[in-house]
């Protein structure tokens, strides 16, 4: 597992600016919500705006209400009408203030998951359209990962944006009333206030530089967690004894990351304490102020209590929109990720595309092709020509490691040549649409994926457009002798595969593999790629499958690569593959007849050796 040095505090510490810089995420961010659903975004500002203006209005009644007793208690006021008048208006504001409040949070609710569910899916869209090659490298999967795994937090964002707007509001009709009565409470109050939001600025983009220094540690964390957990490697982990060499290894880096969050928070809430002390002690120094205002006549006992009402009320919305606003740039900061990701450029596409042969006249022609993975010297392709012929049955042999996958890799496009080109009846393959040309090929991977769905799905999987082709499906399955594993099956083709859902089924290794054959057999394809496609099944089972396989190609190129010198040899011509370069080639006669590495092999494997 490659591993980066772990991080310290100092280390890729993201700055003011950056922590700014992120806010202009936000209207791209709201556009997005938007267009989630117009209806309930509207609802739910809507509503913002009524629960933002609820508390100054409520207290303003107050006021009223304490004038009125006055009036009635001091002045001997015989009408009470504006006193009950009063009482039933802040009812009505009281009830109201919980009504939009639970509007609020259900319409928050209802357009979070809705936001959430377009969010995956345009992840999930955009990992597809991303060159393959970028599948592979480390970074990119750290920006999938953070693009991935902050979807709750992008949520949290909206609904702390949309409030940050109504304390906004609520800060300022508050403001308005103080400044009417009393303007030098604000001054006090924004002094008392600032330095606790300029701490909560700084620690959070320290925890956020520390959370994204820490991607990759994450990543290997979750690995460790999901290795050390999980159905698919119990057994060897069983009979290893790895638990403890796993345990360790998770603890470690765990501990070493909690123990540098830790000191964080406890830096980040013992200042915070310190800072809030300081708060109290202005609110006090106010409210010491308007007591004094009210024993020497300046403002009446109604005026006291809207205006300490207000005082109190405005410094806990000034304090929850400094730290919404810490809230709100550090998740904006993981919103950058989540654009920065969708931003990734999606694979090159080209404008002067051709149109591609409908069927293939001449063939593939590979030419003085080099071949290095990216972030790799390593030359794994080097000085390859070879020519595929339309209809021509070619086998891959070599050693492990020697590039047979890797041409196959480069013949799907999922990789270009370094130098060097390849071409599909004489024009290169780069100049044909992508997609189109990769709908040419059949194919089954060495590594194929299990897919825990249904049996039929797994098979569909290959042409899904025709999942609902039962005919099709049940005929490539009777090619790969899948259908036997089928009939074998308690629900037949609707059988669950794998054990992670219920009532499904585990199968072993070959019966997986003939399900992954019927998946290339799919597709009608004009090309067919087996990687290995027998190396799991018994050999009464590769025989009969080799010959179906036979049948259905009479006349399709393909390009098989297998160890099994009896599947091999029935090919029109085999290239021997040694460390990248072509070593010999020709039909199973010429190359036995050459006495060199390949009719070593055939004989060890023969006697049995291999
Ligand atoms: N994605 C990758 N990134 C970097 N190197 C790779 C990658 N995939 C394969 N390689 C390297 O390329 C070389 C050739 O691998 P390839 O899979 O083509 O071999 P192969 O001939 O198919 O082997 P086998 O018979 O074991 O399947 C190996 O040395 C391997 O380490």
């Amino acid at each position: 597992m490659a591993r980066t040095q772990p991080k310290s505090l100092n280390d890729q510490k993201i700055g003011l600016k950056s922590s700014f810089d992120s806010l202009f995420f936000i209207p791209r961010f709201f556009k997005e919500i938007w267009r989630t659903n117009k209806t309930l975004f509207l609802t739910s500002a809507f509503c913002r705006i009524v629960a933002a203006l609820l508390p100054v209005a409520i207290l303003w009644v107050g006021k009223l209400i304490f004038d009125a007793i006055i009036q009635i208690t001091t002045h001997g006021e015989k009408d009470y009408s504006a006193l009950w008048h009063s009482v039933a208006i802040e009812f009505i504001l009281v009830v109201l203030s919980d009504l939009v409040g639970r509007a609020i949070s259900l319409t928050d609710g209802i357009l979070g998951d809705q936001y959430n569910i377009n969010s995956s899916i345009k992840i999930i869209k955009k990992t597809n359209e991303i060159d393959i090659s970028l599948l592979e490298n480390s970074e990119f999967y750290d920006k999938l990962d953070r693009a991935r795994t902050q979807t709750a937090g992008r949520v949290d964002l909206m609904s702390n944006v949309l409030g940050q707007a109504q304390t906004t509001i609520s800060i300022f009709s508050l403001v308005i009333g103080l400044i009417y009565f009393e303007p030098y409470l604000i001054v006090l109050l924004v002094l008392s206030i600032f330095p606790s939001f300029i701490n909560e600025v700084r620690f959070s983009q320290q925890q956020y530089s520390l959370a994204r220094s820490w991607t990759s540690e994450r990543r290997e964390l979750d690995y460790l967690r999901f290795i050390g957990a999980n159905d698919k490697t119990a057994k060897e982990i069983k009979l290893f004894g790895l638990t403890s060499f796993l345990v360790e290894r998770f603890e470690t880096l765990a501990t070493r990351y909690f123990k540098l969050n830790k000191s964080l928070v406890v830096k980040r809430s013992s200042y915070g304490f310190l800072f809030n002390v300081l708060g109290s002690i202005s609110y006090y120094a106010a409210y010491v102020f308007i007591i004094y205002r009210v024993l020497s006549g300046g403002i009446t006992l109604g005026e006291l209590t809207f205006l300490s009402g207000s005082f109190n009320r405005l410094m806990s919305s000034l304090r929850d929109f400094f730290s919404k606003f810490t809230r709100i740039s550090e998740s904006s900061l993981y919103l950058k990720d989540y654009f920065d990701f969708l931003d990734i450029p999606s694979e090159y596409k080209n404008e002067k595309e051709v149109p591609l042969p409908e069927k293939i006249k001449i063939g593939f022609e590979f030419k003085n092709v080099y071949f290095a993975y990216p972030e790799s010297d390593n030359q794994i392709v080097k000085d390859i020509s070879f020519v595929i012929k339309a209809g021509e049955k070619i086998a891959f042999v070599g050693q492990n490691g020697a590039g047979k996958t890797t041409l196959t890799k480069l013949l799907l496009r999922f990789y270009e040549p370094t130098s060097g080109e390849i071409l599909l009846d004489g024009i290169n393959i780069n100049r044909y649409n992508k997609a189109n040309y990769q709908e040419y090929f059949g194919v089954l991977f060495q590594d194929f994926f299990k897919y825990e769905f249904s049996v039929k799905e797994n098979i569909a999987i290959g042409k899904i457009d025709e999942i609902n082709d039962y005919e099709r499906i049940q005929k490539a399955a009777e090619l790969s002798l899948a259908n036997e594993v089928v009939s074998e099956l308690k629900y037949g083709y609707d059988q669950q595969l794998g054990k992670r859902f219920a009532k499904g089924q585990e199968l072993s290794g070959g019966q997986w593999q003939k399900i992954a054959l019927a998946r290339a057999y799919m597709k009608n394809a004009e090309v067919m790629i087996l990687d290995e496609p027998t190396s799991a099944l018994d050999a009464k089972a590769e025989s009969e499958v080799f010959e179906r396989f036979i049948g259905l190609i009479k006349d399709k190129t393909s390009v098989i690569i297998s160890h099994r010198f009896s599947t091999v040899r029935q090919a029109d011509r085999i290239l021997v593959l040694q460390e990248g370069k072509i070593l010999e080639s020709g039909t199973h006669n010429e190359l036995m007849e050459n006495k060199k590495l390949y009719a070593q092999l055939f004989t060890l494997q023969a006697e049995g050796y291999l």
